[in-house]
């Protein structure tokens, strides 16, 4: 896990997957860095074909949480009219995306995380293009559903990871297999995305599960 500038070990966490307006509010209570929306059509998650004009007005200034945009190998002109729809602070990137696109939403003022898919092994140098890109990296587990699997990847894998850039880790992350991270204190994970494992339905978030899980990430960064 990342350590700060006091020498102090930190965990950034975001939801993904965020569909139902009650839902979303309830789970904003808990103070989640990040909230993810899915704007992928084939995924049971898609918001667009819900009721989510709500996303259209800006959240209050107290709410810190940052919204996070998730794309699979959309066009730029369609990712910045739904970022501007749904006020996104975030462009999440799951499909074969460049590091040119990387950089000009970057340079329109968006965080951006690249995600790249693991199974069993993984060449990093193809990371390389995208690091001055982007602020996180993201490692799910590869599908070709592109994501919210569930299925959790093998995270010796990242053993290989040579650069300074923080990422994220992803996939199949439970109440139960999340306290392994900090196997990974090593190495700069900066933070966690949880989906499918803190679900009662698609999209549909456990509040009580999560509640628990944001107690778990206060204790780490409360130390
Ligand atoms: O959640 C989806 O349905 C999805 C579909 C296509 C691309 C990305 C998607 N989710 C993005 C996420 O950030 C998920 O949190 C991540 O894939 C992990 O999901 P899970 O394995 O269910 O924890």
């Amino acid at each position: 896990m990342i350590k700060d500038k006091q020498n102090i070990k930190t965990v950034s966490w975001k939801v993904c997957g965020m569909r139902d307006q009650k839902n979303i509010y309830d789970v904003l209570t808990l103070e989640p860095d990040y909230m993810g929306f899915i704007m992928y059509p084939p995924s049971s998650r898609f918001i667009e074909r819900e009721d989510v004009s709500f996303l259209e007005e800006k959240w209050s200034n107290d709410i810190q949480t940052k919204r996070v945009g998730v794309f699979v190998n959309e066009e730029k002109q369609t990712i910045l009219d739904f970022a501007k729809k749904y006020h996104f602070d975030v462009i999440q990137l799951h499909g074969k995306e460049t590091p040119e696109l990387c950089q000009s939403l970057k340079e329109k003022g968006f965080e951006v995380f690249k995600v790249f898919g693991i199974k069993d092994e993984f060449n990093f140098e193809v990371l390389k293009p995208y690091e001055a890109f982007v602020d996180y990296f993201l490692f799910d587990t590869k599908s070709p559903k592109h994501g919210g699997t569930g299925e959790t990847f093998d995270w010796g894998v990242l053993e290989q990871y040579n650069s300074t850039k923080p990422f994220l880790l992803s996939g199949g992350l439970s109440l139960e297999n999340i306290k392994n991270i900090r196997k990974l204190d090593h190495l700069p994970c900066k933070g966690i995305d949880v989906n499918s494992k803190f679900e009662i339905s698609p999209a549909l978030k456990d509040v009580e599960q999560l509640t628990s899980l944001s107690e778990w990430v206060k204790s780490i960064n409360d130390k």
